[in-house]
């Protein structure tokens, strides 16, 4: 198995310019002078169901994202998961970390990696970034033993971490389903079984961050995605044909409306195209947690919202196949999902 270089390895090594495997093309390249503002992301306040199921309604027509607070989940929790990544890439010894290497021949597959997409090494520009994947949910795809053992409380506090934004996908899927008036469970009766991955992703000080993305431009796959940041901001979102930065919000958890969500709702809500920056001074954390279809699953736009506006927007999929092409073909913006447009 080849061994992909980890971003970390080829920081430290303090280049003054950024190996070419890693210089965006010049239309993909961040504007750095011009970050754009995102303030106003909407931030729901989940304490009232009422009052939240229509700001998440206009959220998810306008935005595909939006801040949660009053959230349920502890905040401890939150602090302790960004102290554990920031432990893990920063304090672990790289023979250590290289313990939990990923297959990097297989998409997604667990553990500690820097390669997101199949292909040869020639063949795509490389994100500026490292990760850790876990597979937490269905109960039999998580085995706490192939994570990191330290800090003592890794295992324990990445459980609870999983079982919590579970929890909180659930609820918001519920009431994202009553923002369109279609019964609460509706939205996740057609993703089936819920698949979480929780990916950690560390992105190194970069010295050429004007050539450079940690994370290229994408939707997220699944269905809704929970993420926090550490205090460095890096994250954005395209909308109006502008990049513009969410700031980073230590208590609140940023979520972001996936692909299949936006085929279920038939094109009325749409996922969130983001991506991650680089900068030259401080390293960057970031915890995605992703709930997603079973590969088997077929989705499609719900019966009830395809009457609405006449006619199904999107082809159904066997989710299956639609991770398989976005792995090999990569995500260029949204592109994965625009060709099941009918
Ligand atoms: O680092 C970030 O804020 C974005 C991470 C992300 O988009 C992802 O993991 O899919
Ligand atoms: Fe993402």
């Amino acid at each position: 198995m080849e061994t992909p270089s980890r971003v970390e390895s080829v920081a430290k090594g303090g280049l003054p310019e950024v190996p070419s495997q890693y210089i965006q093309p010049l239309d993909a390249r961040p504007n750095l002078h011009h970050g754009g503002d995102a303030a106003l992301i909407p931030t729901v306040d989940l304490s009232s169901s009422d009052s939240a199921r229509e700001a998440i309604g206009d959220a998810c027509r306008n935005w595909g994202a939006f801040h949660v607070v009053n959230h349920g989940v502890p905040i401890y929790l939150l602090d302790r998961m960004r102290s554990l990544g920031l432990t893990f890439f920063q304090d672990c010894p790289m023979e250590e970390k290289l313990r939990y290497a990923c297959d990097s021949s297989s998409a997604a597959s667990e553990g500690y990696g820097s390669r997101m997409l199949l292909g040869a090494e020639d063949d795509v520009v490389l994100d500026w970034r490292d990760y850790f994947d876990h597979h937490t949910f269905p109960l039999s795809r998580r085995n706490p033993s192939r994570w990191p053992l330290h800090p003592p409380d890794y295992r324990e506090v990445v459980e609870e971490y999983g079982d919590e934004m579970k929890k909180l996908a659930q609820k918001l899927l519920g009431l994202i389903s009553e923002s369109l008036s279609l019964p609460c469970s509706s939205i996740e009766e057609a993703v089936g079984e819920i698949y979480q991955n929780i990916t950690m992703s560390y992105y190194p000080p970069c010295p050429q961050p004007e050539l450079t993305l940690g994370l290229q431009s994408h939707s997220d796959m699944g269905a809704i995605t929970l993420l926090i940041q550490d205090d460095v901001e890096g994250l954005q979102l395209y909308k109006d044909s502008q990049w513009l930065t969410v700031p980073p919000i230590s208590h609140a958890i940023l979520v972001l409306i996936a692909d299949q969500t936006e085929i279920i709702t038939n094109g009325i809500y749409k996922s969130a195209q983001h991506r991650a920056v680089t900068n030259a001074n401080r390293a960057r954390l970031s915890v995605a947690t992703f709930h997603d279809p079973s590969k088997t699953a077929r989705i499609a736009p719900a019966s009830h919202l395809v009457h609405q506006v006449s006619k199904p927007c999107y082809k159904e999929v066997v989710y299956g196949q639609y991770v398989s092409s976005w792995y090999s073909k990569g995500p260029e913006g949204k592109r994965n999902l625009d060709a099941l447009l009918c």
